[in-house]
């Protein structure tokens, strides 16, 4: 799917030229930063703290890229700072959240790049969904309960892709469902008649809807039981070979991000202690931290973890 398949969207942020100053040509193939040649996202020096009663310094002076079609798997115990950094990205926190600090960019299939600091408005809600979408944990609960998956779909493709036949609409939101694996004659279901797995996968399919080259995912199965999950994140390896985006998946849950990620970046206490592919974070982890957050998992212990080599085998076709 490309966005000109459906038409102008309400702002586009396809061509430079609709951005005027707020986009330069990419210069990033020479970024310095962690990561790949080819970055779609690079953050640099990024900060963000929360002026309550109490400052807390939540993300501090992080830096890294996002490879185009990469999985980034962003680990580290609880409170350490992962949400606030995803939606500091994404220019969703609210007060008592405040940017202190760095940037954040985002750079086009088509060659150019945008600093995400200078969208605002109707440019930066066109940005969110059609460049870099998000799939929260608790997303499934977001669906409106009095209204079919259908239409919640369609609104996606009215708002945003307004030139888009009716019919056109339709067949796209029935297509996206299947690709999640759900059944298109679930598009006139209520969410409560969904299992909480299905709502997830949704929520998934909505994420994909205008093709953005970014997902944000977190903690995306952490609501479900371990065989709906694993069933998941195959299908969003699966759709990210297919589609190409670009994945950072955010967890408490090391050896699952072992399995899915191509690097990993450990978080602690606001700052990423340790970037690395995510096999050598495992065999030769850097730093003490990360060698404490795997030595907490039972299942990494011995020679390789089950939990990666029922993975791999399964995926494999072999038996876990
Ligand atoms: N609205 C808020 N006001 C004040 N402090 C906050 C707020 N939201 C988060 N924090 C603090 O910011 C820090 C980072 O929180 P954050 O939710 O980003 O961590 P996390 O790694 O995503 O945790 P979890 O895995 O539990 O979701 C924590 O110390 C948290 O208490």
């Amino acid at each position: 799917m490309s966005s000109t398949d459906q038409g102008a969207p309400a702002v586009s942020i396809d061509r430079p030229e609709d951005l005027g100053d707020r986009t330069a040509p990419d210069t990033a193939r020479g970024y310095r930063g962690e990561g790949h040649d080819r970055p779609v996202l690079t953050i640099d020096d990024f900060s963000v703290e929360y002026k309550g009663e109490r400052v807390v310094k939540a993300v501090r002076n992080v830096t890294l890229s996002l490879g185009r079609g990469e999985i980034l798997g962003l680990a580290g115990e609880s409170g350490c700072g992962k949400s606030t950094l995803a939606y500091g990205i994404n220019r969703l926190l609210k007060p008592p959240a405040v940017i202190t600090g760095g940037s954040a960019h985002f750079h086009s299939r088509e060659g150019y790049v945008i600093d995400l600091n200078e969208l605002s408005g109707e440019e930066l809600r066109a940005f969110r969904w059609d460049k870099i979408a998000m799939v929260f944990q608790g997303a499934m609960n977001s669906l409106n309960p009095v209204i079919t998956i259908q239409r919640q779909m369609e609104d996606i493709f009215s708002t945003h892709r307004p030139d888009m036949s009716k019919k056109d609409r339709r067949v796209k939101c029935g297509d996206l469902l299947e690709r999640v694996g759900v059944d298109r004659a679930r598009l006139r279901s209520f969410p409560h008649e969904l299992s909480g797995g299905m709502r997830q996968r949704v929520m998934i399919a909505m994420a994909m809807a205008l093709d953005p080259q970014v997902m944000i995912m977190d903690e995306p199965t952490t609501a479900l039981d371990v065989v709906v999950q694993r069933e998941i994140l195959r299908e969003i390896t699966r759709l990210r070979a297919d589609l190409g985006f670009a994945v950072i998946f955010i967890t408490h849950d090391l050896p699952l991000l072992l399995e899915i990620s191509d690097r990993i970046a450990v978080m602690r206490e606001g700052e990423i202690v340790e970037l690395g592919d995510a096999v050598e974070l495992y065999t030769n982890p850097q730093h003490e931290y990360t060698r404490k957050l795997l030595a907490s998992f039972p299942s990494l212990t011995g020679e390789r973890g089950d939990f990666i080599r029922g993975g791999s085998r399964a995926q494999n076709g072999e038996p876990a």
